[in-house]
């Protein structure tokens, strides 16, 4: 009979003997390969991950002890092991988040997929039940080895290793991946602790009197840590940790559920913080993940599991990889020009860059901080960095921009992807906030091509600008075709006009421009005429398109970016100070956080679309547009 579906809680998990875990662990992987591969999601991270959760819900009593993840995308045998099973809809509209979500489960706190946060959490949580006498909770955070290339995990580990006696138990799921290679100092840190033959020499005697001498607290661990530490020393580099005052534990094969449970139970008895470094395997048991060189199935699309053929193959190109190839094309003539990724080169396009150019490109980990301030000090080393990343994710460097950047005015160049509605990786993946954020700082230009020649062009003229920041972003996907303009006003792209003399403006702000042009014919058909114009540059705001709406009787404004504070916002105070008295609607993503569900869903409900734009516009034109041979003083 299957164990995994007798388990619906980690009570039923403890219950089994040792004998069964291999067996459980077995149909786990069987499982997420099915299921993952039929909806897409983080496939190797989790296949990465099954003896070590089996572990941690067998020692720790959830949701008494929080188990906090990292991240979240590695949390699916969590919530297989909490009670829900059903990933027929995972990161599908009304399924299962694919990560950590408190509506679904009392077993889940962070929702938040921006890595190097669990530690924070982890410590403020600490603080909190020693503050309030909850010693019968204890918190645990795993994080990552890439998210441990954060700067807010050191942070949070700076003030962790002060208290000493505030238990709290670190696991380290080392498997010397992020998406790629982990990088930097930190990653042979890692890599030595792991393969330094003394220490693994020592390890096996340190671990058989450990087994012998049950840890009964601080004293007995601090003797025998004391002299491992002392043989480590003797062996290994300085232990990083050690030197910051936490106890280390490892490294552990994180696929031996015995070993990872003895090591978890010895952390959780200790009076401190504790890390518990395990080893484990990005894409274990599914061949074509552990033998993946380029992320181990990080993050699949469906797929076949046989073939690993995708299930819907994408027809046309990408923004990602138009972006990439005009890179590298600009690469050649421009020497100066470097490229900058946080961990995600491949994702953000920036592979064909790092072939042609490896000396010219810089992985700086999971680290969009220092991302940014490199770019600072590359480009006052004379250099043009042009940093690639997601959307969401340029969030956390704001102050570099504003601060380190801008208030220098420095050309730097950040391309945001998965700019807009992301869908399936729920609220904090969506880029919703650059258009926003980014207007308040002085001197960016910040551009949204509409296809993929735009992008080419912008890229250019963005790379051009060597005395401030610039900003190209663009939505996760396939490119749609190209949208040429009739003429060019200023720096204004007008796309369409449905009659001699328009009344509605609609301002299509890049990836919006399709659905801006089905909506002018919607709306002819309704009898109301429009022009419709892509700005290009959204910031500044170009004067020639706030004459262009002064021509005009009604301007609707449409973005796929959050309305506080977006283009649109942007426009109608540009229109303001100009004294242009002409009634303004702003479309754009509702600012609240969105459930997951698919691009195409989020963007048929908030009413971005071709339908979505015309029925919008037209109720503001049949509120604000006078109806003709009407009686003026009545509105119409
Ligand atoms: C701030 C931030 N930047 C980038 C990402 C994209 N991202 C998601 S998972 C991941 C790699 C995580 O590596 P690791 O922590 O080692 O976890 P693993 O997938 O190896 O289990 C990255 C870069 C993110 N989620 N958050
Ligand atoms: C967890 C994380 O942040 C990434 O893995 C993200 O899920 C990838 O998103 P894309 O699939 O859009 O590249
Ligand atoms: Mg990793």
């Amino acid at each position: 009979m299957s164990l995994l579906p007798t388990i619906q809680g980690p009570a039923d998990l403890r219950s089994l003997a040792p004998a069964d875990l291999p067996l459980l662990a077995e149909e786990i992987r069987d499982f997420l390969i099915d299921a993952v591969t039929r909806t897409g999601g983080h496939l190797g991270p989790n296949l990465g991950v099954v003896e070590l959760t089996i572990a941690l819900h067998r020692v720790f009593d959830s949701p008494t002890d929080r188990i906090l993840w990292d991240t979240g995308h590695q949390a699916y045998v969590h919530k297989l092991l909490t009670g829900r099973q059903d990933f027929s809809r995972l990161r599908a509209k009304d399924g299962l988040s694919g990560y950590p979500s408190r509506a679904e489960s009392v077993h889940d706190l962070i929702e938040n997929s921006h890595a190097s946060t669990a530690l924070g959490y982890a410590d403020g949580l600490a603080k909190a039940h020693q503050l309030l006498g909850r010693t019968d909770r204890r918190t645990v955070a795993v994080i990552g080895d890439g998210a441990l290339t954060g700067g807010l995990a050191w942070e949070a580990l700076n003030n962790i290793a002060e208290a000493r006696r505030r238990p709290l138990v670190i696991v380290v799921n080392d498997n010397e991946r992020s998406y790629a290679r982990t990088v930097g100092g930190l990653a042979h840190h890692l890599a030595t602790l792991r393969t330094t033959q003394g220490y693994e020499r020592f390890l096996a005697l340190g671990k058989g009197a450990l087994q012998r001498t049950p840890l009964v607290g601080q004293p007995i661990f601090d003797a025998l840590h004391g002299a491992k530490k002392g043989f480590k020393d003797a062996f290994t580099p300085q232990g990083l940790f050690e030197d910051l005052g936490l106890k280390y534990l490892g490294p552990i094969d994180g696929h031996d559920i015995g070993a990872v449970e003895q090591a978890l139970r010895q952390a959780r008895n200790f009076g401190g913080p504790v890390i518990v470094h395990c080893l484990t395997v990005k894409g274990r048991g599914y061949r074509p993940a552990e033998q993946d060189e380029a992320d181990r199935f990080h993050a699949v699309n469906a797929m076949d599991p046989y073939t690993c053929l995708p299930v819907s193959p994408s027809a046309g190109a990408s923004w990602t990889s138009v972006f990439g190839s005009e890179l590298v094309a600009l690469g050649a003539e421009r020497p100066d020009l470097v490229a900058i990724t946080a961990a995600m080169l491949q994702p953000v396009g920036l592979a064909k860059f790092a072939q042609e150019y490896p000396e010219r490109t810089f992985d700086v980990g999971i680290a969009e901080q220092h991302a940014v301030a490199s770019a600072a000090g590359l480009a006052t080393g004379g250099l043009h960095p042009v940093v690639a990343v997601y959307a969401t994710f340029l969030n956390r460097a704001f102050d570099q921009v504003l601060m380190d950047v801008a208030l220098h005015r420095l050309g730097v160049t950040f391309v945001l992807d998965r700019a807009g509605v992301t869908g399936n990786d729920g609220a904090s993946h969506n880029g919703m906030w650059d258009m926003s954020m980014l207007q308040l700082v002085p001197g960016l230009r910040l551009a949204a091509p509409r296809d993929a020649d735009q992008l080419r062009a912008q890229l250019r003229e963005a790379v051009a600008v060597a005395d401030a920041p610039t900003v190209l972003r663009f939505p996760k996907g396939e490119l749609g075709p190209a949208v040429p303009a009739l003429e060019r006003i200023g720096g204004v792209d007008v796309l369409q006009r449905t009659g001699p003399a328009p009344e509605i403006l609609l301002v299509a702000v890049g990836s919006m421009a399709p659905a801006c042009l089905d909506a002018a014919a919607l709306l002819l058909a309704e009898g109301f005429t429009a022009t419709v114009a892509d700005p290009r540059w959204v910031k500044p705001v170009d004067p020639a398109l706030v004459r262009l709406a002064a021509a005009h009787r009604l301007v609707v404004t449409v973005e796929d970016n959050g309305r506080v504070g977006g283009v649109g916002a942007a426009i109608a105070q540009a229109m303001r100070d100009a004294d242009v008295d002409v009634p303004l609607r702003d479309l754009g993503i509702p600012q609240e956080f969105l459930a997951h569900a698919s691009r195409g869903e989020i963007l048929e409900e908030i009413g971005l679309t071709g339908t979505g734009v015309a029925a919008q516009t037209a109720v503001f034109a049949k509120q604000l547009l006078p109806i003709p041979g009407a009686d003026p003083t009545h509105a119409g």
